[in-house]
């Protein structure tokens, strides 16, 4: 079976403004173009896949079904402009601040790989052939970990000085207009 090819998303910082912890549906402000980028990355055949950390939920900020709740909401958001997001992963852990079975050192917080791994394994994803976009160096180096050559940051609140070879943009929308052109392309 012909592997796919994905583009891997973090999520606070990319799709929505990191306004520190979001979990309700109010604070969750969706960054200017996202939609139209990611109806881009649809039409040239990628499959939409976020990797998010939500310590949140280990530091006892909120639960996870208050996660989950947000991410359903998220989600119908990107139905009603037509887009269909394949899969969302998320850690759920902290090494050191978490409450009771979240403290782990676990496989999933990026940057460690374990969240691309698992996608990959479970959709048939070509790392190889994928591209990741996040807002931290954490989110690089989990991308460079797996094996997904394609790396691209977007300029925010973090300092990303240290990531060489790794390109920069101010939003999502402007990656894909640099990788697809100003519309969709079919390849
Ligand atoms: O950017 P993604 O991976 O989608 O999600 C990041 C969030 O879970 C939060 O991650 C936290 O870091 P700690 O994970 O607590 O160190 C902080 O950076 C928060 O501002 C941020 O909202
Ligand atoms: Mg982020
Ligand atoms: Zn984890």
């Amino acid at each position: 079976m012909k592997m796919k090819k994905a583009f891997f998303l973090d999520r606070d910082g990319v799709i929505n403004a990191d306004h520190g912890y979001v979990s309700q549906p109010e604070d969750f402000e969706f960054l200017p173009g996202v939609f139209e980028a990611c109806c881009a990355i649809k039409a040239a055949g990628y499959l939409l896949v976020i990797v998010t950390n939500q310590a949140g939920i280990a530091r006892g900020y909120y639960t996870e079904d208050d996660f989950h709740a947000l991410t359903s909401w998220m989600r119908d958001q990107f139905r009603r402009e037509g887009i269909d997001i394949d899969a969302i992963h998320y850690c759920p852990h902290h090494p050191t601040e978490g409450l009771a079975h979240y403290k782990q050192q676990c496989d999933c917080r990026k940057p460690a790989p374990g969240m691309l791994l698992e996608a990959a394994q479970r959709l048939n994803i070509d790392l190889a052939a994928s591209v990741m976009v996040g807002d931290k160096p954490s989110d690089m180096e989990a991308g460079r970990r797996a094996g997904v050559p394609q790396l691209y940051a977007i300029e925010g609140g973090y300092a990303l000085n240290k990531d060489d070879g790794v390109a920069r943009f101010p939003s999502l929308l402007a990656i894909t207009q640099h990788l697809f052109g100003a519309g969709p392309r079919q390849d």
